[in-house]
């Protein structure tokens, strides 16, 4: 068993042990379908064993950004039945990441009156319009209770989409920020009811929204990703007793549920904190060495051969490398990231990274 060697995700077969991790590229127009450079982009990229699809929105007041494709829409669906069909006509496997945005987004970019989040509680900061205008985030409207049942099915509608488009699963983003993880962090979670207030309540809704979703697609078309301690756009998630106990009571509720896969990014994937989910999730387990590291090829060789992962995400060199996983294999050089083009809007630092010749 190596990087190189194949494996089987939920109900799929993927022919090595790398995934491309979800990555938000901007490429999707204010209509937020994804075209055919979209589907270009993936199918160059299908020699990688699991491709995770940039974050997609799964209602339009979850968009958190300009440029980023939804699955709300019929033209939505259509263009990702296209890059479902250009990836498996490749010989890929392809997930889509579900990414309700949460506060991370302002009422200019998703179109609608409301944000929503756990709790009335703002990011400081701004964030950006399409044409570059800065704004500061909204202070966010407080999820009633009776209104989660809606965001929940949000989720279950969009992962049928997804499937129904030919999509072969979906992940869950519960990491970065953005909604579910608002959810399991007491900075941006300060609830009474029954969703916050310890960690069990705090990672209540994330468990109900991967039962609601398994139950529609299927547990072996259902991943998640998680990135505990990861202080990220205000969650102020800190490396404590509080966190470990948060992300333990998640994957205990998850565990059960059979899914494909949980996929963690964190800064030290061999570490004990990590390492103990893996344990108690006992399913395929995704590492990823998070924002401050890059993923290198030495690195994702040894987190497989020391049986620290089943799969390694890896980020930036697959943007600079639609055929990493061949470059890898053959020790050969990479592509650097060209920065000013990681986010749209057009080919350029999209598509038009070189292969390997011969
Ligand atoms: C341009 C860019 C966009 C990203 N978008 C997402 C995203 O949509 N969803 C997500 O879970 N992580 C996102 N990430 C985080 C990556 O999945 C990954 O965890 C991070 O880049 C670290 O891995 P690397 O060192 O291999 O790049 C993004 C990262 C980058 C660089």
């Amino acid at each position: 068993m190596s990087l190189f060697s194949p494996t089987t995700v939920g109900d799929v077969d993927v022919r090595n042990r790398v995934s491309l991790a979800p990555m938000t590229r901007l490429r999707s127009g204010a209509d937020g379908v994804p075209g055919p450079i979209v589907a270009k982009y993936y199918a160059q990229r299908a020699g990688i064993g699991l491709l995770v699809t940039e974050g997609v929105y799964p209602s339009a007041e979850s968009r958190a950004y300009p440029g980023q494709p939804g699955i709300v829409t019929d033209a939505q669906a259509a263009g990702w039945a296209k890059v479902a069909d250009a990836v498996h006509a490749e010989g890929g496997t392809i997930f889509m990441q579900l990414m309700n945005g949460g506060r991370v987004t302002h009422p200019l970019i998703t179109g609608t009156d409301r944000i929503v989040a756990p709790s009335a509680i703002a990011i400081e900061g701004d964030t950006r319009l399409a044409d570059g205008t800065k704004v500061a985030y909204p202070v966010p409207h407080a999820l009633e209770t009776d209104e989660l049942a809606t965001v929940r099915d949000e989720f279950v509608a969009a992962a049928r989409r997804a499937v129904d488009a030919g999509i072969d699963g979906v992940e869950l983003h519960s990491a970065n920020g953005y909604l579910l993880h608002e959810f399991l962090s007491p900075a941006s979670n300060q609830r009474t009811d029954e969703y916050g207030g310890s960690p069990e309540a705090r990672a209540r809704f994330v468990i109900e929204v991967a039962r609601a979703v398994v139950a529609e697609v299927g547990a072996g078309r259902v991943g998640i990703r998680i990135s505990p301690a990861h202080n990220i756009q205000d969650v102020w998630e800190k490396d404590d007793a509080e966190t470990r106990a948060t992300y333990e009571a998640l994957v205990a509720g998850l565990a059960p549920l059979g899914l494909a896969y949980v996929s963690v990014l964190h800064s030290d994937p061999a570490g004990e904190l990590v390492q103990d989910l893996r344990r108690a999730f006992g399913g395929t387990f995704i590492v990823n060495s998070g924002f401050s590291l890059v993923t290198t090829r030495d690195e994702a060789i040894a987190a497989i051969d020391d049986d620290i992962a089943d799969l390694v995400a890896v980020g930036r060199p697959a943007i600079a490398n639609p055929d990493l996983v061949t470059r890898w294999e053959r020790g050969a050089d990479e592509n650097e990231v060209h920065q000013p083009s990681v986010y749209g809007p057009d080919e350029r630092g999209y598509t038009d990274y070189p292969f390997l010749e011969g």
